[in-house]
């Protein structure tokens, strides 16, 4: 009885203190909060002193430790592919939660130049409960001018089970900590909650290919006035592509690949410059987990391509799916096919690898097709944040972001 009591106390204590101070963890990081807005001058917010960085990690409570992943390692990947897979990002109806596979995860966290003390994990009894990750990026920042080299952070995830126990907090210190004594400053995330302080809100679009499976498992719901079988006639496409040249991406495009890029996301203000090196890695197809394709025209010459991840989710608890099989709009350069067409193929090309969603966010130029393509808005926002930096404006709008982070 005594136990219980106890541990409800410590619990509502910290409902309370939540309720009280909330973000205390945000309040003491160099981001900026509603009344310094205008105070700050653009650029960084507190200047790094490499001599005053800690050499040693942060201390854990006993039994943890820190644990630096090999994701080349199959028993390493394992542990980390059933950690997200039971504990990563779930809807707010608890209905389904991400199931990111191995190879998608060697994909997004073995780029080019990636460092192996930056896929952190946090260890008890050689149980993996704890990870977070950092992978290098030179982001462009509302100018060409502007270049700064910092990490690209992704999949915090702490055990459902050691939850309260502020080890995000920590994990978070520690990899700021290891991105430091690197020299750099600076980083970029999103996450679906609103922390201090987004640069900007986007929002979740999208556009059903398997109406029926998706009505099933809850994803869309029907109006009084809607019928499963008028759902299918409504969102039907037609069995092939319609652009001349459309094919999947080889490496003999990789150049021109590069090309259309790079000029293509000058267009934004927050953006990404790609080496050769990183466009082979972030665009050739990959099975099950990047599709890319380009339009080749006469004489060799690439005009478009569109490209798209495979980010499955588990059904939580359905008699008849076990997983949604979402696609999601990655970048999608049109120079001389319309836009609205190029992503017509692509809604054609995922439906035929079997998708059943395909998701894009209203960044880039992507508002210039959502409507037309009848996608729907969703309900979950993606805030963008760039750690110890203060934008000349205070937030950027959705059209103005030209970064994916998967
Ligand atoms: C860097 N990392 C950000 C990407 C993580 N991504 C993909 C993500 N972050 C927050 C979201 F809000 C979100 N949404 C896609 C939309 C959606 O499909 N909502 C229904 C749904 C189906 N499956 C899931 C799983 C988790 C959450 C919502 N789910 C909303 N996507």
């Amino acid at each position: 009885q005594q136990l219980v009591v106890k541990q409800n106390t410590q619990y509502n204590q910290q409902l309370i203190d939540k309720l009280n101070k909330p973000h205390q963890f945000w309040q003491t990081q160099p981001m900026p909060n509603i009344n310094e807005m205008d105070k700050l001058k653009p650029g960084p917010i507190q200047l790094g002193v490499l001599a005053e960085v800690r050499k040693d990690p942060f201390n854990l409570i006993d039994k943890f430790e820190w644990f630096n992943v090999d994701l080349r390692n199959e028993e390493q990947a394992q542990q980390v592919y059933t950690l997200l897979k039971e504990n990563y990002v779930e809807d707010d109806d608890n209905m389904f939660r991400f199931d990111y596979s191995i190879d998608f995860l060697r994909w997004a966290l073995l780029p080019p130049g990636q460092y192996s003390d930056w896929l952190i994990g946090v260890r008890v009894n050689q149980k993996l409960v704890g990870f977070i990750t950092g992978i290098p990026v030179t982001l462009n920042i509302e100018n060409e001018q502007t270049k700064v080299k910092m990490t690209e952070i992704n999949f915090l995830c702490v055990h459902k089970k050691i939850r309260a126990n502020r080890l995000a907090p920590v994990l978070i210190k520690e990899i700021t900590r290891r991105v430091h004594i690197k020299n750099m400053w600076q980083a970029v995330y999103t996450a679906g909650i609103v922390v201090p302080t987004p640069i900007s809100q986007t929002r979740y679009y999208h556009r059903s290919l398997n109406a029926k499976k998706l009505i099933e498992v809850g994803f869309s719901s029907l109006s009084a006035r809607q019928t499963i079988s008028r759902q299918q006639k409504l969102y039907k496409l037609p069995e092939e592509p319609k652009t001349p040249g459309l094919r999947p991406m080889k490496k003999k495009d990789v150049a021109q690949v590069t090309k259309l890029l790079n000029e293509y996301l000058k267009n934004f203000k927050l953006y990404f410059k790609y080496s050769e090196e990183e466009v082979k890695h972030w665009f050739l197809p990959r099975k099950d987990v990047i599709s890319t394709y380009v339009v080749e025209k006469e004489q060799g010459v690439v005009t478009d391509f569109l490209s798209f991840y495979n980010l499955p989710s588990q059904v939580i608890k359905n008699p008849k799916y076990t997983h949604l099989r979402a696609a999601y709009s990655y970048y999608n350069v049109a120079t001389s096919t319309p836009i609205v067409q190029l992503m017509y193929d692509a809604l054609i090309l995922a439906k035929n690898e079997g998708y059943d969603v395909f998701n894009a966010l209203d960044i880039m130029d992507n508002d210039k097709f959502l409507k037309e393509l009848m996608f729907c808005p969703g309900d979950g926002q993606l805030n963008y944040y760039l750690y110890n930096w203060k934008l000349e404006s205070n937030m950027l709008k959705p059209e103005e972001i030209g970064i994916v982070l998967v």
